[in-house]
């Protein structure tokens, strides 16, 4: 069944239905009527920062105007002008001054909150408005008895005056009078849009030229140049338009859908990491081309650990030697207060995933703004159970992305030119510290670019960022080929020759298994490796006896999506797998503005559904049968220790369709019992849930 949406389109007759917002960090489209968001938008404004809105009565001429770049360039320029006072990057100011035609006044945020400021906002009825954060009282006020406050309002209204021939169509097309070239994202009239643009003003934008469509006319940038200490080179105009953000998020009464997806999918064999197994050769010979050894090697494997300090060889240095000892909590510490990244690695289990995790919180403690300390795993499902993006969205990769360009800073530069990669800079531009999961996995020439773009999107007024790579190259190869990334020529900039090399394994006690491990890991096939290949080979009798009750470990997913079909017809000789058909529906969103008029959801095109069903991870059909082994994708069972990725097995059914499925060495958690969260019944150390189909909500866009 499903959720769905409210759209409302329609004009409302002399007041701003819509108000597009917009300062030197975020551009936004909100309902007139929602309050929570434009406060919210007043309250994350930096002190010294400026938001200036567009009223409309149409969502399509909003949307126009968050596109052009003139808007922000105006608010850029303003800030620029040092008339705000000096930004500390701050959300601290306790002042807002709010200003449009006949009115204006200052505001209090902290002695009374923000709802003045709001009314005020709201009230008005001219085109334009604009918000300053102050820290002081006088300056807030001095700003608005400014001349140049006056201008600053003339050249939002002449924008929006821009937009006043606009006949609202009901769908955003190619005669949008301010951007030919619109993104079709922004079709549907009923967005609610969120999407950002360079910070920094004008002289961190990208130079393009006058004539391009979309930029602003050269009346309206000397005018901005009257605005700014230092006037704008004409060339260097903001790049056109602004990208409309995939996760924007939704205002009131906006096109919401969801669907019915099973909780368990059909789990495959291989984990995500698969293709792992590198291949063993007979003696010490490495097999792979790309093989990690030289660098390894010219890096001085043995020691406990390597860091910068030592990274001439002589031996571990005190952030290795911290490591060594444990103290995992200096570590971080240490490591956070640097200026520069490092290269964390190691063999199988000796801690990467977690010291990443605690340099993770560490650094976040440090820089808690959203969005300072970003983390990238190399897969998507590791993504989504971390919460982070992969390598390729972060980016700005498309799937299955050829780079067009040989040289990483001619491709970057590309790319940067791109509409699309607006927002995308735009998160470059801003972070504090980058943690690389898996570092191994990305190829070298996109590893060069990932870097340049992070180079070229970085105002060289931008704080610096540190870049923390985790990986352990003999383990995985670069996803769909390519030299791996410490051949790239970023690397050596990044991190020299040094490293942090854990060496201590936790996950293993057995030394033969530990050696045996350490001694695979660069293609030495020892006595201890030996041992241990003698002990867990079987003959091919005794692997068919085996075949369809051991785990597997695949290089490819078809190989994959075969084992498992495979494995389910042996399960259920003489039937069928059982089918989960999802179903999709579409319906209103309860918390829709009853104000507006109704919606009609026949107008909700597949395209839309599908689109919004992206992010669902679970496949549409999902075979089953008794036995089968499932796993988790989502995190809707966390209170009972479950997770995205945990993996059970069909151990019967309630009627002839809910699945209950038995995860082993799960016990259940305090405080739960049978018939809670789904338990179906319990051991010592395993745990059995009901399964029947869950709701996937997701809203149209
Ligand atoms: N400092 C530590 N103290 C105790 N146990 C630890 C420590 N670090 C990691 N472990 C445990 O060791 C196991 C392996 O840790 P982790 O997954 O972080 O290793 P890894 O190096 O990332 O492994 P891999 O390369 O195979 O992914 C986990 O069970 C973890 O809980």
């Amino acid at each position: 069944m499903v959720e769905l949406l409210c759209v409302d389109m329609e004009r409302v007759p002399g007041r701003p239905a819509y108000l597009a917002l917009t300062s030197a960090e975020t551009s936004l489209l909100v309902r007139a009527t929602d309050d929570a968001a434009v406060a919210g938008q007043l309250l994350s404004l930096r002190s010294s920062g400026l938001l200036a809105s567009g009223n409309f009565s149409s969502a399509t001429a909003a949307i126009c105007w968050l596109t052009d770049p003139v808007p922000p360039a105006v608010v850029c320029a303003a800030e620029q002008s040092g008339v705000l006072g000096a930004s500390s990057g701050a959300v601290r100011g306790d002042w807002l001054a709010v200003v449009a035609r006949g009115t204006s006044s200052c505001f209090n945020v902290a002695r009374s909150g923000v709802g003045g400021a709001v009314k005020l906002f709201k009230k008005s009825v001219s085109p334009v408005s604009a918000v300053g954060r102050f820290d002081r009282a006088a300056d807030a006020y001095a700003w608005l008895a400014r001349s140049s406050v006056e201008n600053l309002l003339q050249l939002l209204e002449d924008t929006v005056g821009a937009l006043s021939t606009l006949s609202v169509p009901r769908r955003l097309g190619p005669t949008c009078p301010t951007d030919p070239h619109r993104h079709p994202t922004l079709a549907d009239p009923a967005l609610p849009v969120t999407s950002h643009h360079s910070v920094g003003g004008l002289s961190h934008l990208g130079v393009q030229s006058a004539e391009e469509p979309g930029t602003a006319p050269a009346a309206v940038w000397s005018r901005l140049a009257a605005m700014q200490p230092h006037a704008p080179n004409h060339a260097q105009a903001p790049k056109r338009g602004i990208e409309a953000d995939a996760a924007a998020a939704v205002p009131e009464g906006s096109v919401k859908s969801s669907v019915h997806a099973s909780s368990a999918s059909a789990e495959s064999s291989a984990s995500a990491r698969d293709g792992v197994s590198a291949p063993m050769p007979p003696g010490d010979t490495p097999l792979l081309h790309h093989s990690p050894a030289p660098f390894i090697e010219a890096t001085g494997v043995g020691c406990p650990a390597m860091d910068v300090a030592s990274s001439s060889g002589a031996g571990p240095g005190q952030l290795g030697l911290l490591a060594y000892a444990g103290h995992w909590k200096d570590l971080c510490e240490r490591l956070a207060a640097r200026r520069h990244g490092l290269f964390v690695t190691g063999g199988p289990g000796v801690g990467k995933s977690t010291f990443l995790r605690s340099l993770h919180k560490a650094l976040c403690a440090r820089w808690p703004r959203s969005g300072d300390v970003i983390f990238v795993p190399p897969t998507g499902s590791a993504a989504k159970t971390a919460n982070g993006q992969t390598y390729h969205s972060f980016s700005g990769f498309p799937r299955d992305c050829r780079l067009q360009q040989k040289d990483p800073i001619a491709e970057a530069s590309r790319l940067l030119k791109k509409d699309r990669f607006r927002p995308i800079a735009r998160r470059l531009s801003q972070f504090r510290a980058l943690l690389l999961d898996e570092v191994s996995m990305v190829a070298a020439e996109k590893f060069d670019v990932m870097v340049e773009l992070l180079r070229q999107a970085r105002p060289t007024t931008s704080q610096p960022c540190m870049v923390f790579s985790f990986g352990d190259f003999p383990q995985l190869g670069p996803l769909g080929g390519g030299s791996m990334a410490f051949t790239s020529q970023s690397w050596r900039q990044l991190y020299g020759s040094c490293m942090l090399e854990l060496s201590r394994v936790y996950r293993q006690s057995d030394a033969g298994f530990v050696q045996a491990i350490r001694d695979a890991r660069f293609w030495r096939c020892t006595a201890s490796v030996r041992t241990l290949m003698q002990q867990c080979s079987v003959t091919g009798e005794q692997y068919e006896a085996l075949r369809w009750k051991v785990f597997h470990l695949m290089p490819r997913l078809e190989d994959v999506g075969l084992h498992n079909t495979q494995c389910l017809a042996e399960l259920c000789i003489g039937s069928k797998p059982k089918e989960f058909v999802a179903v999709d529906t579409v319906e209103v969103d309860k918390d829709r503005d009853v104000a507006h008029p109704p919606v009609n959801l026949s107008r909700v095109s597949i395209l839309s559904r599908s689109a919004a069903l992206v992010d669902c991870v679970a496949p549409r059909v999902v075979q089953h049968c008794l036995g089968a082994r499932v796993m988790l994708t989502s995190n809707v069972d966390l209170v009972l220790g479950l997770y995205h990725g945990s993996i059970g097995y069909i151990s019967s059914y309630l009627g002839d369709s809910v699945p209950v499925v038995r995860f082993e060495n799960h016990a259940l958690p305090a405080g739960v019992g049978r018939g809670l969260h789904g338990v179906h019944d319990a051991g010592g150390d395993w745990l059995e849930v009901e399964c029947p189909p869950t709701l996937f909500e997701a809203r149209i866009l």
